[in-house]
């Protein structure tokens, strides 16, 4: 079932080691087929390096398990919340890279001083509220998903022209139009996250880069029909 799905999912895992994102078993990466309604997500605990298509697990968008021998990642509750808030996403990815959990632990958004930037995150890289303890003890992944949504809601922020988020005192989560895209976007986050902790220890006064650059260079790579920003 879904193998060319699986074998794109399984190729994003492989990915998040390979570019640095990810050290152990930390992190995720999902892909979902909208058509059928099922998400394949890396499974709980393996090592990236024995990670097999077989391993990977099928579920539906309530959560259950549709195949799969092993347990399901432990953030799977954050995939799926993140797939039905977000309608035109099809992979999403969620990393511990040490440069953009960095911002995540400092509860700081990330803001846009530079084209690089500018190319795939319209605006300051959003930073979610701490979930309360409420929320944390009874439904953490998924509180987290919920989180994320709420910020995005609140300030009223296009998922595709800001394909990622920083969870407070955790880590980030990136997406895309598929699993690579997500990978891609995760990768961007970490070198932007670096850039910007470089650029502001070299002069704490910068200020953001001009609007119309943002602008110009987000609709260079996203097409002169691009909705970007405030929805
Ligand atoms: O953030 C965490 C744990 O804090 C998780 O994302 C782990 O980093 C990966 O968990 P599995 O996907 O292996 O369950």
């Amino acid at each position: 079932m879904l193998e060319k799905l699986k074998q794109e999912v399984l190729e994003a895992n492989l990915a998040l080691p390979a570019h640095g994102l990810v050290t152990f078993t930390w992190g995720n990466v999902s892909g979902i087929d909208r058509e059928e309604g099922l998400v394949v997500i890396k499974p709980s605990g393996v090592k990236y390096e024995a990670l097999k298509l077989e391993d990977l697990v099928v579920l539906d968008l309530d959560g259950n398990i549709v195949e799969g021998n092993l347990r399901p990642s432990s953030d799977t509750a954050t995939h799926i919340a993140l797939y039905k808030a977000f309608p035109d996403i099809g992979g999403v990815v969620h990393t511990h890279s040490p440069w953009a959990t960095s911002w995540a632990q400092a509860e700081r958004s990330i803001p846009a001083l530079g084209t690089t930037h500018a190319d795939y995150y319209y605006g300051d890289i959003p930073v979610t509220r701490r979930l309360t303890q409420q929320e944390i003890t009874e439904a953490y992944e998924l509180e987290t998903g919920n989180v994320i949504i709420e910020t995005f809601t609140k300030n009223n922020i296009d998922p595709v022209a800001m394909p990622g988020v920083l969870v407070a005192g955790h880590a980030p989560f990136c997406w895309g139009k598929n699993a690579d895209e997500a990978v891609h976007n995760a990768v961007v986050l970490e070198e932007v996250a670096k850039m910007a902790l470089h650029t502001l220890q070299l002069n704490p006064q910068i200020d953001f880069i001009d609007q119309y650059l943002l602008d110009k260079h987000y609709l260079r790579k996203h097409g002169p029909g691009a909705y970007y920003g405030q929805k």
